[in-house]
Protein backbone atom coordinates (compact mmCIF):
# COMPACT_ATOMS: atom_id res chain seq x y z
CA UNK A 1 0.00 0.00 0.00
CA UNK A 2 0.99 3.57 -0.62
CA UNK A 3 1.38 5.27 2.39
CA UNK A 4 0.50 9.19 1.07
CA UNK A 5 -2.52 10.20 1.74
CA UNK A 6 -3.99 6.80 3.86
CA UNK A 7 -5.42 7.22 7.32
CA UNK A 8 -4.23 5.66 9.95
CA UNK A 9 -4.99 4.99 13.92
CA UNK A 10 -2.25 3.87 16.15
CA UNK A 11 -3.94 2.77 19.84
CA UNK A 12 -1.16 3.36 22.35
CA UNK A 13 0.44 6.21 20.12
CA UNK A 14 1.18 8.48 22.34
CA UNK A 15 4.65 7.38 23.67
CA UNK A 16 6.79 4.56 23.18
CA UNK A 17 6.73 1.96 20.05
CA UNK A 18 3.33 3.70 19.11
CA UNK A 19 4.84 7.22 19.33
CA UNK A 20 7.52 5.65 16.62
CA UNK A 21 4.51 4.40 14.85
CA UNK A 22 2.80 7.80 14.31
CA UNK A 23 6.07 9.67 13.30
CA UNK A 24 6.95 7.03 10.72
CA UNK A 25 3.12 7.00 9.46
CA UNK A 26 3.49 11.15 9.16
CA UNK A 27 6.28 11.03 7.49
CA UNK A 28 5.33 8.94 4.81
CA UNK A 29 2.81 10.92 4.10
CA UNK A 30 0.02 9.96 6.37
CA UNK A 31 -2.90 11.51 8.16
CA UNK A 32 -2.93 9.70 11.58
CA UNK A 33 -5.11 9.55 14.60
CA UNK A 34 -2.94 8.92 17.95
CA UNK A 35 -5.54 7.49 20.24
CA UNK A 36 -3.96 6.90 23.69
CA UNK A 37 -5.42 7.33 27.77
CA UNK A 38 -2.29 10.28 27.90
CA UNK A 39 -4.11 13.42 26.46
CA UNK A 40 -1.17 15.56 27.31
CA UNK A 41 1.90 13.13 25.83
CA UNK A 42 -0.81 12.35 23.05
CA UNK A 43 -1.12 16.16 22.04
CA UNK A 44 2.20 17.40 22.51
CA UNK A 45 3.34 14.93 20.11
CA UNK A 46 0.50 16.18 17.51
CA UNK A 47 1.48 19.95 17.75
CA UNK A 48 5.11 18.55 17.18
CA UNK A 49 4.40 16.45 14.47
CA UNK A 50 1.90 19.31 13.24
CA UNK A 51 4.41 21.77 13.23
CA UNK A 52 7.38 19.50 12.20
CA UNK A 53 5.46 18.70 9.06
CA UNK A 54 3.77 22.02 8.24
CA UNK A 55 0.44 20.62 8.30
CA UNK A 56 -2.64 19.23 10.24
CA UNK A 57 -2.70 15.21 9.10
CA UNK A 58 -1.64 14.23 12.99
CA UNK A 59 -4.72 14.74 15.36
CA UNK A 60 -5.30 13.50 19.17
CA UNK A 61 -8.23 11.75 20.35
CA UNK A 62 -8.25 10.49 23.84
CA UNK A 63 -9.16 7.08 23.71
CA UNK A 64 -9.53 3.99 26.63
CA UNK A 65 -9.40 0.62 24.37
CA UNK A 66 -10.88 -1.34 26.93
CA UNK A 67 -14.23 1.34 25.80
CA UNK A 68 -16.09 -0.38 23.03
CA UNK A 69 -17.41 3.10 22.69
CA UNK A 70 -14.11 4.59 22.25
CA UNK A 71 -12.81 2.61 19.95
CA UNK A 72 -15.74 3.52 18.12
CA UNK A 73 -15.49 7.21 18.67
CA UNK A 74 -11.90 6.76 17.15
CA UNK A 75 -12.52 4.88 14.34
CA UNK A 76 -16.12 7.69 13.22
CA UNK A 77 -13.09 10.55 14.14
CA UNK A 78 -10.95 9.26 11.63
CA UNK A 79 -13.79 8.78 8.80
CA UNK A 80 -15.31 11.98 9.89
CA UNK A 81 -11.42 14.14 9.80
CA UNK A 82 -9.88 12.46 6.86
CA UNK A 83 -13.04 10.45 4.92
CA UNK A 84 -11.71 6.93 5.01
CA UNK A 85 -9.66 4.51 7.20
CA UNK A 86 -6.92 2.20 5.86
CA UNK A 87 -4.05 1.32 8.87
CA UNK A 88 -5.17 0.24 12.12
CA UNK A 89 -2.43 -0.16 14.45
CA UNK A 90 -3.92 -2.30 17.46
CA UNK A 91 -0.49 -1.12 19.86
CA UNK A 92 -1.57 -0.31 22.99
CA UNK A 93 -0.36 -2.59 25.99
CA UNK A 94 0.43 -3.42 29.46
CA UNK A 95 2.44 -5.20 31.52
CA UNK A 96 0.38 -7.67 34.42
CA UNK A 97 2.07 -5.90 36.89
CA UNK A 98 -0.47 -4.78 39.07
CA UNK A 99 -3.54 -6.54 37.09
CA UNK A 100 -3.90 -9.16 35.58
CA UNK A 101 -7.41 -9.07 34.53
CA UNK A 102 -7.00 -5.25 32.99
CA UNK A 103 -3.59 -6.70 31.09
CA UNK A 104 -6.03 -9.48 29.16
CA UNK A 105 -8.76 -6.86 28.74
CA UNK A 106 -6.20 -4.14 26.98
CA UNK A 107 -3.77 -7.04 25.01
CA UNK A 108 -6.20 -8.97 23.96
CA UNK A 109 -9.50 -8.63 24.04
CA UNK A 110 -9.66 -4.57 22.48
CA UNK A 111 -7.05 -6.21 20.38
CA UNK A 112 -10.13 -8.22 19.20
CA UNK A 113 -12.46 -5.71 19.12
CA UNK A 114 -10.68 -2.88 17.48
CA UNK A 115 -10.21 -5.59 15.08
CA UNK A 116 -13.68 -6.34 14.14
CA UNK A 117 -14.56 -2.17 14.64
CA UNK A 118 -11.92 -1.18 12.17
CA UNK A 119 -13.25 -4.79 9.01
CA UNK A 120 -16.96 -3.23 9.15
CA UNK A 121 -15.41 0.17 7.75
CA UNK A 122 -12.59 -1.32 5.87
CA UNK A 123 -13.98 -4.23 4.09
CA UNK A 124 -14.64 -4.00 0.97
CA UNK A 125 -17.88 -5.72 0.97
CA UNK A 126 -19.09 -3.01 3.01
CA UNK A 127 -18.03 -0.19 0.59
CA UNK A 128 -14.53 0.64 2.08
CA UNK A 129 -11.36 0.51 0.41
CA UNK A 130 -9.45 -2.62 2.18
CA UNK A 131 -6.56 -1.73 4.43
CA UNK A 132 -3.82 -3.53 6.57
CA UNK A 133 -4.54 -4.38 10.07
CA UNK A 134 -0.99 -4.65 12.41
CA UNK A 135 -1.29 -5.66 15.75
CA UNK A 136 1.25 -5.46 18.25
CA UNK A 137 2.13 -9.04 19.96
CA UNK A 138 5.78 -9.19 21.68
CA UNK A 139 8.96 -12.03 20.96
CA UNK A 140 6.88 -13.21 24.14
CA UNK A 141 4.31 -14.41 22.03
CA UNK A 142 7.01 -17.30 20.26
CA UNK A 143 8.83 -17.47 23.74
CA UNK A 144 7.32 -17.66 26.95
CA UNK A 145 8.28 -15.15 29.35
CA UNK A 146 8.99 -16.22 32.53
CA UNK A 147 7.85 -13.45 35.39
CA UNK A 148 4.94 -12.29 32.81
CA UNK A 149 2.40 -15.71 32.26
CA UNK A 150 -0.33 -13.35 31.82
CA UNK A 151 1.21 -10.92 29.61
CA UNK A 152 2.81 -13.82 27.48
CA UNK A 153 -0.18 -15.56 27.30
CA UNK A 154 -2.59 -12.52 25.81
CA UNK A 155 0.41 -11.83 23.11
CA UNK A 156 0.34 -15.63 22.03
CA UNK A 157 -3.66 -14.40 21.78
CA UNK A 158 -2.86 -12.07 19.43
CA UNK A 159 -0.77 -14.13 17.32
CA UNK A 160 -3.75 -16.80 17.41
CA UNK A 161 -6.61 -14.60 16.67
CA UNK A 162 -4.47 -12.35 14.25
CA UNK A 163 -3.30 -15.24 11.93
CA UNK A 164 -6.54 -17.09 11.96
CA UNK A 165 -7.77 -13.81 10.01
CA UNK A 166 -5.61 -14.61 6.81
CA UNK A 167 -8.72 -15.44 4.61
CA UNK A 168 -9.68 -11.63 5.36
CA UNK A 169 -7.51 -10.59 2.61
CA UNK A 170 -9.31 -12.52 -0.38
CA UNK A 171 -12.93 -11.74 1.26
CA UNK A 172 -12.62 -8.27 2.31
CA UNK A 173 -8.94 -6.54 1.19
CA UNK A 174 -7.23 -6.24 4.68
CA UNK A 175 -4.55 -7.80 5.64
CA UNK A 176 -3.65 -9.19 8.90
CA UNK A 177 0.06 -8.58 10.24
CA UNK A 178 1.74 -9.18 13.29
CA UNK A 179 5.20 -7.43 14.27
CA UNK A 180 6.91 -9.21 17.63
CA UNK A 181 9.52 -6.96 18.86
CA UNK A 182 12.25 -8.28 21.80
CA UNK A 183 12.65 -6.26 24.38
CA UNK A 184 12.50 -2.48 23.57
CA UNK A 185 13.90 0.54 25.56
CA UNK A 186 10.21 2.38 26.62
CA UNK A 187 8.42 2.79 30.03
CA UNK A 188 6.93 -0.80 29.77
CA UNK A 189 10.24 -2.07 29.78
CA UNK A 190 12.10 -0.08 32.10
CA UNK A 191 9.04 -0.84 34.14
CA UNK A 192 9.35 -4.16 33.80
CA UNK A 193 13.31 -4.88 35.27
CA UNK A 194 12.94 -5.70 38.49
CA UNK A 195 10.09 -8.28 37.62
CA UNK A 196 12.62 -9.59 35.22
CA UNK A 197 15.54 -9.86 37.41
CA UNK A 198 13.31 -11.90 39.95
CA UNK A 199 12.61 -14.36 37.35
CA UNK A 200 15.93 -14.57 35.13
CA UNK A 201 18.27 -13.69 38.21
CA UNK A 202 20.58 -10.57 38.88
CA UNK A 203 22.53 -11.06 35.43
CA UNK A 204 19.71 -10.72 33.58
CA UNK A 205 20.12 -7.15 32.44
CA UNK A 206 23.87 -8.17 31.25
CA UNK A 207 21.85 -11.15 29.26
CA UNK A 208 19.40 -9.10 27.74
CA UNK A 209 21.49 -6.24 26.20
CA UNK A 210 21.91 -8.14 22.47
CA UNK A 211 17.98 -9.00 22.80
CA UNK A 212 17.32 -4.93 22.83
CA UNK A 213 16.17 -2.93 19.76
CA UNK A 214 15.02 0.08 19.48
CA UNK A 215 11.41 1.41 19.11
CA UNK A 216 12.57 3.26 15.62
CA UNK A 217 13.62 -0.19 14.12
CA UNK A 218 10.34 -1.64 15.56
CA UNK A 219 8.34 1.46 13.80
CA UNK A 220 10.39 0.61 10.08
CA UNK A 221 9.22 -2.75 10.32
CA UNK A 222 5.67 -2.11 10.67
CA UNK A 223 6.16 0.64 7.89
CA UNK A 224 7.78 -2.49 5.82
CA UNK A 225 3.97 -4.88 6.28
CA UNK A 226 1.99 -1.57 5.62
CA UNK A 227 3.51 -1.01 2.15
CA UNK A 228 4.79 -4.97 0.83
CA UNK A 229 1.29 -5.77 -0.46
CA UNK A 230 2.21 -9.30 0.13
CA UNK A 231 2.18 -9.88 3.13
CA UNK A 232 -0.62 -10.89 4.56
CA UNK A 233 -0.77 -13.66 8.00
CA UNK A 234 2.80 -12.43 8.64
CA UNK A 235 4.84 -12.94 11.54
CA UNK A 236 7.38 -9.85 11.44
CA UNK A 237 10.19 -10.24 14.59
CA UNK A 238 12.08 -7.67 15.46
CA UNK A 239 15.30 -8.54 17.26
CA UNK A 240 18.49 -7.61 18.32
CA UNK A 241 20.23 -10.88 17.44
CA UNK A 242 18.53 -10.77 13.61
CA UNK A 243 16.63 -7.21 12.84
CA UNK A 244 14.19 -7.47 11.04
CA UNK A 245 12.93 -10.88 9.90
CA UNK A 246 9.90 -13.11 9.20
CA UNK A 247 9.30 -16.40 11.52
CA UNK A 248 7.95 -19.45 10.04
CA UNK A 249 5.35 -21.66 11.51
CA UNK A 250 4.31 -25.08 10.20
CA UNK A 251 1.83 -24.78 7.27
CA UNK A 252 -1.67 -25.58 8.20
CA UNK A 253 -2.58 -29.34 6.44
CA UNK A 254 -6.36 -28.21 6.39
N1 LIG B 1 8.68 -2.49 25.42
C1 LIG B 1 8.88 -3.75 25.08
O1 LIG B 1 9.92 -4.36 25.44
C2 LIG B 1 7.89 -4.45 24.22
C3 LIG B 1 6.60 -4.00 24.03
N2 LIG B 1 5.73 -4.71 23.25
C4 LIG B 1 4.37 -4.26 23.03
O2 LIG B 1 4.40 -3.02 22.33
C5 LIG B 1 3.25 -2.25 22.64
C6 LIG B 1 3.68 -0.86 23.06
O3 LIG B 1 4.48 -0.98 24.24
P1 LIG B 1 5.50 0.15 24.73
O4 LIG B 1 5.56 1.24 23.75
O5 LIG B 1 6.72 -0.55 25.14
O6 LIG B 1 4.75 0.63 26.04
P2 LIG B 1 4.57 2.06 26.72
O7 LIG B 1 4.11 1.79 28.09
O8 LIG B 1 5.77 2.90 26.50
O9 LIG B 1 3.39 2.71 25.85
C7 LIG B 1 2.10 2.14 25.85
C8 LIG B 1 1.09 3.20 25.49
O10 LIG B 1 -0.19 2.57 25.54
C9 LIG B 1 -1.09 3.44 26.21
N3 LIG B 1 -2.18 2.69 26.82
C10 LIG B 1 -2.13 1.82 27.85
N4 LIG B 1 -3.35 1.39 28.18
C11 LIG B 1 -4.21 1.98 27.32
C12 LIG B 1 -5.61 1.94 27.14
N5 LIG B 1 -6.40 1.23 27.95
N6 LIG B 1 -6.15 2.67 26.14
C13 LIG B 1 -5.38 3.41 25.33
N7 LIG B 1 -4.04 3.52 25.46
C14 LIG B 1 -3.47 2.81 26.45
C15 LIG B 1 -0.23 4.15 27.25
O11 LIG B 1 -0.87 5.35 27.71
C16 LIG B 1 1.04 4.38 26.48
O12 LIG B 1 1.03 5.60 25.78
C17 LIG B 1 2.50 -3.04 23.71
O13 LIG B 1 1.47 -3.79 23.11
C18 LIG B 1 3.56 -3.96 24.27
O14 LIG B 1 3.01 -5.12 24.83
C19 LIG B 1 6.11 -5.85 22.61
C20 LIG B 1 7.36 -6.33 22.75
C21 LIG B 1 8.36 -5.68 23.57
C1 LIG C 1 6.29 -8.98 31.19
C2 LIG C 1 6.87 -7.75 30.58
C3 LIG C 1 6.82 -7.68 29.10
C4 LIG C 1 7.78 -6.71 28.48
C5 LIG C 1 7.66 -6.46 27.05
C6 LIG C 1 7.90 -7.59 26.08
O1 LIG C 1 6.98 -7.97 25.38
C7 LIG C 1 9.21 -8.12 25.90
C8 LIG C 1 9.41 -9.30 25.25
C9 LIG C 1 10.71 -9.76 24.81
C10 LIG C 1 11.06 -11.06 24.69
C11 LIG C 1 10.36 -12.13 25.40
C12 LIG C 1 10.68 -13.50 25.01
C13 LIG C 1 11.75 -14.23 25.36
C14 LIG C 1 12.92 -13.68 26.00
C15 LIG C 1 14.23 -14.10 25.37
C16 LIG C 1 14.83 -13.58 24.30
C17 LIG C 1 14.27 -12.58 23.42
C18 LIG C 1 14.72 -12.64 21.97
C19 LIG C 1 15.16 -14.00 21.47
C20 LIG C 1 15.57 -14.01 20.03
O2 LIG C 1 15.63 -15.11 19.46
O3 LIG C 1 15.83 -12.96 19.41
Amino acid sequence: MKIEGKTAIVTGGAQGIGEQFCRALVDHGANVIIADLKKQRGEDLCRELNKQYRSNRAKFIQCDVTSKADLQNTIHFAIKTFGRLDILCNNAGVTEIGNWEKAIEINFTSVIRGTKLAIEVMSTRNGGHGGVIINTASMGAIFPIMGGPVYSGTKFGVLGFSRSLSNLNASDGIRVNVICPAFVRTEMFEASIPNYIDSYGNDFQKKMKKHIVSPVLVARGMIQLVEDDTKNDAVMRVTGVRGIDYYKFQESKL
